[in-house]
């Protein structure tokens, strides 16, 4: 699948969103991408993930013990790239605010881990996410997500892939131009505010 072709999944399925929306990091934008609505299609997630895990490099899939996703927005591509991998997919999630296991969930000592996002932004959910399967001591070996909407400048100290690559301006609070600040910021995401 080339990035065209994830594109027009992403049209046709109305994912490609303009407004003024508060994204997880606290940044503004003019796009969202609701991935969720891409998603929603269960033939189209399994085979937005098939292609997906093909992009990864074939000694990091032999590796993988787990998939570990940061909820919400993880949760579904996270169980289709364990599907994709033939592997187990499990979720962190924040009711307190900072993501952990819970549901009987957990990560044997030094078991290899691959993060499954849906889109990264700045990369701040994927880190605290990381960060948790290191926490219940699980060692990450790789990144990725369905979009990196960073337009390949998010940086990660583990090897990262996405799907399609996109650059859609975002501003700091203090920045957001004065016609897109005309509109109500819209939060999508679960996310609790700071
Ligand atoms: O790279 P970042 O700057 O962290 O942005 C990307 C994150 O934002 C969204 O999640 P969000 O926290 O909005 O909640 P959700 O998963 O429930 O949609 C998305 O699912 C990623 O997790
Ligand atoms: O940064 C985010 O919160 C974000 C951006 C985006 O385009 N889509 C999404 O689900 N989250
Ligand atoms: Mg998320």
């Amino acid at each position: 699948m080339n990035e065209d072709e994830v594109l027009s999944e992403f049209r046709a399925a109305g994912a490609l969103l303009e407004g003024h929306f508060l994204l997880s990091s606290g940044r503004h934008s003019a796009h969202y991408l609701q991935c969720a609505r891409v998603l929603m299609n269960p033939d189209r997630a399994g085979r937005l993930a098939v292609a997906l895990a093909a992009q990864l490099p074939r000694d990091l899939r032999s590796k993988i013990d787990k998939v570990v996703s940061p909820a919400m927005g993880g949760i579904i591509i996270g169980h289709e790239m364990g599907r994709a991998l033939q592997v187990d997919a499990i979720f962190v999630e924040r009711p307190t605010g900072t993501f952990e296991l819970r549901r009987g969930f957990d990560i044997e000592p030094g078991e290899k881990v691959l993060m499954v996002e849906d889109v990264v932004t700045t990369g701040l959910s994927s880190r605290e996410a990381i960060k948790a399967v290191e926490d219940a001591g699980g060692k990450v070996i790789g990144i990725c997500s369905l979009v990196d909407r960073s337009g390949g400048e998010v940086e990660f100290e583990i090897p990262y892939h996405a799907l399609v690559s996109l650059s859609f301006p975002t501003y700091a609070p203090d920045e957001v131009p004065e016609e897109l600040a005309k509109t109500p910021a819209i939060k999508p995401g679960s996310r609790k505010p700071a």
